[in-house]
């Protein structure tokens, strides 16, 4: 493979579904390099930024001669939908083409079943739009070395990739890093809605709020220091800071609720496996 492995695809990359994921991820292929005239998407639903990329050559809704041979199919519907638009998937699907599926709770089985070919279940999250984002993936046995060269570059396209071998605890990563960053919004909605409630006004609040979580988030990017230790470093003895997380650390406290949290996604997780 040369240094940039998206430049060595030769086949089509077929993406099912360019949603908010899905098209983050197609633009992260484009940026990184992949060919446009090696992707196509299918989806009944074009945004017109997905449509404004047939001008780069990206095929819009081929149908399977127009394809070509389909290396990899990326699928990214909404896992309540895989079924129905699985079964019309089957045919770009050839022994050769490996899915790379990103939906949530939808097993490897299940995709073997619905698509066949060699699958690759992963879970990455939405700064992946700004290549931030962090995927965990889980390749099935059939899935050959070069396979998992073609997915691992495409999910690298969006930010860094980790393997594991034990697809269960893909519930547990999705709970962790693929809803995690709705957790943070929220987090920020939240810190400036107590601005409020202690007297600033709507606009400074949710500035100081959205910049202080965006700042921390780089901080904690560019720091080697645990998490643990950039909280210390904020928080006197005797200061502000202790009085609050004395709030947020007593019980029931941010953990209590965050274990339930991730609990609830877990568990929702394995059910959209049903
Ligand atoms: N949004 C997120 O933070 C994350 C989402 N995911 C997974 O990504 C998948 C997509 O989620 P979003 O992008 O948020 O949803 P979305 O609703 O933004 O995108 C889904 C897309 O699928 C298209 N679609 C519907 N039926 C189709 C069909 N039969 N064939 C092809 N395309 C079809 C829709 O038109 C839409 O553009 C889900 O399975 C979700 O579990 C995974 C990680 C994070
Ligand atoms: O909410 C969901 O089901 C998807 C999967 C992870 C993030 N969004």
């Amino acid at each position: 493979m040369a240094n940039n492995p998206l430049q060595d695809i030769t086949g089509t990359i077929l993406l099912a579904g360019a949603g908010k994921m899905g098209g983050a991820m197609l633009t992260g292929w484009l940026a990184g390099g992949l060919d446009p005239r090696r992707v196509a998407v299918v989806d009944p639903h074009l945004s017109p930024e997905i449509t404004a990329l047939a001008a780069k050559g990206v095929a819009l809704n081929p149908d399977v001669t127009a394809a070509g041979k389909v290396e990899t199919l990326v699928v990214a519907v909404k896992p309540q939908m895989f079924r129905e638009a699985g079964a019309k998937l089957k045919a770009f699907v050839s022994d050769q083409t490996s899915v790379v599926s990103i939906m949530a709770g939808t097993t490897i089985a299940s995709l073997e079943e619905v698509c066949g070919g060699a699958v690759v279940r992963a879970m990455p999250n939405t700064p992946a739009a700004i290549g931030r984002g962090i995927t965990v993936a889980v390749a099935a046995n059939n899935v050959s070395a070069v396979q998992r060269a073609v997915a691992d570059a495409l999910l690298r396209a969006t930010g860094s990739v980790e393997w594991v071998e034990d697809e269960s605890l893909m519930d547990a990563v999705t709970a962790v890093s693929g809803s995690g960053p709705a957790y943070v919004f929220l987090l920020a909605e939240e810190l400036a809605r107590a601005g409020v409630e202690a007297g600033l006004p709507e606009t400074l609040a949710t500035k100081l709020a959205r910049e202080t979580v965006a700042g921390s988030g780089e901080l904690l990017h560019r720091s080697e220091l645990p998490s643990a230790t950039l909280r210390q470093n904020v928080t006197s003895p005797g200061g502000t800071t202790a009085a609050a997380l004395g709030v947020l650390m007593g019980e029931p406290g941010l953990r209590e609720l965050m274990i339930r949290a991730v609990a609830a996604a877990t568990k929702r997780s394995k059910e959209l496996a049903k």
